[in-house]
């Protein structure tokens, strides 16, 4: 991974703060692309060590610049976990507004892949994901950096 993106990819901090850093000029805004019930995949299942059969509450969105997609994000909090959150209430709030602000935040290794998106269509050259956890409640954030962030960033294709 070149320098430029492992800065992006390895980051611990706020992603939502840093893309709007990095976006000078440009508006942000979360896009809210879907959010509702629904099992875990099975290796989001794995990630949370979650039995397979169990809800969670699933949030996909795209974080844009100007109305233009630099990542694409899906989250999976689970049930038993939710410990009365009304995360649904985000909407168009950034998670990572919310996470961030509490105190006893914790975050789990990072863990990298060069394979698309399952759950977007566009491409792009990373993702990653890792678990956050506060008390009882999880959620494992995994986050896809796509073309349209390289290309208006000016990094390297990888
Ligand atoms: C986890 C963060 O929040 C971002 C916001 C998300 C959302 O609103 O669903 C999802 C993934 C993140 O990239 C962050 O800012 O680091």
């Amino acid at each position: 991974m070149s320098p430029a993106w492992w800065s992006w990819v390895a980051s611990r901090d706020s992603l939502t703060s840093r893309l709007i850093s990095a976006g000078t000029g440009r508006t942000f805004r979360v896009r809210l692309l879907g959010q509702g019930l629904g099992k875990p995949r099975a290796d989001e299942a794995h990630a949370l060590r979650l039995p397979l059969d169990r809800l969670a509450w699933l949030r996909e969105v795209a974080l844009c610049l100007d109305e233009r997609p630099w990542v694409v994000a899906r989250s999976v909090a689970p049930l038993a976990h939710l410990r009365g959150q009304r995360l649904e209430r985000l909407g168009e709030r950034s998670l990572g507004s919310w996470l961030f602000r509490q105190p006893d935040l914790e975050r789990s290794p990072i863990e990298v892949t060069a394979t698309p998106a399952p759950f977007h269509p566009l491409a792009g050259p990373w993702g990653r994901r890792s678990v956050f956890r506060h008390g009882r409640f999880a959620v494992l954030v995994q986050e896809f950096f796509l073309d349209t962030m390289t290309d208006e960033l000016g990094l390297p294709s990888r």
